[in-house]
């Protein structure tokens, strides 16, 4: 289906809809979030977020269990109040509208259809409340279950359909109203592990068709950065980053992210500068920096954080930093392999692709090497 005939049809759907007409010419909106505070009781789940996302963006929200990820949501679908703040939809502040004047489709973990409705009869519920004319219903449904690719299965009931299948109907029911704002908390969550890879991609389709901004929920970090033109890092309510995926891995903010993100090697040293010389220190290890880097830091207190796949085991004579270290464990993991070494810093983890790691056993002695330019250090100030 190509994306022209989906936004005729938006327009279509949207016509029965509040605010209807004059901003249907787009399908994604832009939103806006200014210095939002959300707080249930005596308890601030939101402090003072604020975030650019562009119409059409496929945006997600990546943090720990508890940080606010659901409340930011809530707040932006209309169903959590605001405090302070302002949540703007293309230049419109809609943080005191209900819901259904937002313009907002929301798909939730749990798929929430009604089990006594058919998969068509869920998709079209939102437009029969807003009375759009029985034709164009049945042709958004037809479209929208192509889109999902679920056409053939419209008369089936929820509990004749698969779990992904389920959350497919979720999907085309929030976008039946034609949103300007699709929103999603962890709708992948049910599902195992294959058809979450399946339904990621589905997903990544079927909004790049539909055009709609996408803000998608997730504490996952891989679903987040394969999913995400940018992510935000959330940690305790407040926003530690935003950033494209690879941006946020290669040199995160925060010890947060850093540690949050990925794997790491942590290495505490100390930088001096004496006149134009400056040596960076781990223990006794002088660890060699690109010029640039070096120039960047102030003398002082320094962590160095090193990827697992930044290091290497026997690493060329030209590698500038190595320290010596004994093998602690071997761990398999199909295409690589991850390998625990005891040096002197304490242990680090090493990955690489396995075949290197065939004749590797515990108790062997080792040299471990990294490059000038690996690693990142986390802004003191910002940690
Ligand atoms: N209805 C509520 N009443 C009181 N506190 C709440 C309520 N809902 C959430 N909270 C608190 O607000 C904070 C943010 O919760 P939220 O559900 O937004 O986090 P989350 O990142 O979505 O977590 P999860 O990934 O576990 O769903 C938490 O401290 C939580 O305990």
């Amino acid at each position: 289906m190509s994306r022209s005939s989906l936004a005729m049809d938006v327009n279509e759907a949207r016509a029965g809809a509040p605010g209807a007409g004059k901003s249907a010419r787009t399908a994604g909106a832009s939103l806006d979030i200014r210095g939002l505070n959300v707080g249930y009781g005596s308890t601030t789940a939101l402090h003072s977020v604020s975030l650019s996302i562009g119409a059409g963006e496929f945006f997600c929200l990546l943090g720990p269990s508890g940080c606010g990820k659901s409340t930011l949501l809530g707040a932006i679908a209309g169903f959590i109040p605001v405090r302070n703040g302002a949540i703007v939809l293309d230049g419109r502040d809609v943080s005191s509208l209900a819901t259904r004047q937002r313009e907002v489709g929301v798909v939730f973990q749990s798929y929430a259809l009604f089990p006594h409705l058919t998969a068509a009869e869920n998709v079209a519920y939102g437009l029969k409340v807003r009375k759009v004319p029985q034709g164009t219903i049945t042709r958004r449904v037809e479209e929208l279950l192509e889109l999902v690719r679920l056409g053939g299965k419209g008369t089936r009931f929820p509990r004749q359909l698969s779990g992904g299948e389920q959350q497919r109907v979720a999907i085309a029911r929030a976008l039946a109203v034609a949103p300007r704002l699709l929103l999603l908390d962890e709708p992948l969550s049910n599902l195992d592990a294959r058809l979450r890879d399946e339904m990621r991609v589905e997903l990544k389709r079927i909004q790049k068709a539909t055009g709609v901004t996408t803000v998608f929920v997730t504490h996952d970090q891989e679903e987040a950065f394969g999913l995400g033109d940018r992510v935000a890092i959330l940690n305790g309510g407040h926003i530690d980053q935003v950033g494209v995926p690879r941006e946020i891995y290669k040199t995160p903010r925060t010890a947060f992210v850093a540690g949050f993100i990925g794997r790491s090697n942590a290495f505490d040293g100390v930088l001096t500068r004496t006149g134009a010389e400056a040596d960076f220190r781990v223990g006794a290890t002088s660890v060699r920096l690109d010029d640039a880097r070096l120039a960047e830091l102030p003398p002082g207190p320094h962590r160095l954080f090193l990827r697992p796949e930044e290091l290497s085991i026997s690493p060329p004579a030209s590698c500038p930093n190595r320290i010596r270290g004994k093998v602690a464990e071997v761990l398999y993991g199909g295409p690589t392999a991850t390998i625990r070494v005891s040096t002197e810093h304490g242990e680090v983890e090493v990955c690489g692709l396995s075949e290197n790691a065939d004749a590797m056993y515990v108790g062997d002695c080792v040299e471990i090497g990294w490059q000038a330019d690996a690693g990142f250090f986390v802004n003191a100030t910002a940690a």
